[in-house]
């Protein structure tokens, strides 16, 4: 597996106070993502927002990035991803966004340059799909969700 990979990092106009993507200790796994508000915006209970990050990214085929929930956001005040993880496509150019939601019980308030994500690159391996009659037999068959007890 090839462990070290350069991706390409675009900041956006008029994002130019907003923290590129960062690590925060040597083997972090992901890289916080800044907020990229206009000043502050306030999520109410219940509610979602697209928070824009200020950057875009190139990354070489066979990579894709994730987006996922900071833990702290989430354990103090309900602050999660949607959709996580977020796919980011190899071949997006468009601005990184994070969908955030607030499962909180209090509003939650975004500042300009708050770190409130993280994006984790991974290999995606290339697939190809082939269309069969029937497939290999196994014990679990086709036992899921639970079928195995408690
Ligand atoms: O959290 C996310 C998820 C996605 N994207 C961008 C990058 C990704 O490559 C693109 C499409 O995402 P996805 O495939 O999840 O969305 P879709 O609803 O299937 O849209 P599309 O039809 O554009 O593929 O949107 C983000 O910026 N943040």
């Amino acid at each position: 597996m090839n462990l070290s990979y350069l991706v390409q990092i675009n900041r956006l106009p008029g994002n130019e106070d907003i923290e590129l993507p960062k690590k925060m200790s040597e083997l972090a796994s992901g890289f916080d993502l800044y907020a990229a508000v206009e000043k502050e915006m306030v999520m109410e209970p219940g509610t979602r927002i697209l928070v824009p990050t200020g950057f875009a990214i190139a990354m070489p085929a066979g990579l894709e990035a994730q987006i996922r929930p900071r833990s702290g956001l989430a354990y103090k005040h309900g602050i999660t991803c949607l959709n996580t993880p977020g796919t980011i496509d190899a071949d997006y150019r468009g601005e990184i966004k994070v969908l955030l939601i607030n499962l909180g019980d209090e509003p939650f308030t975004i500042t300009r340059n708050e770190r409130i994500a993280q994006m984790v690159f991974q290999e995606v391996p290339e697939v190809e799909l082939e269309q069969v009659d029937k497939l290999s037999d196994t014990v679990r068959g086709a036992g899921g969700f639970g079928h195995t007890g408690k």
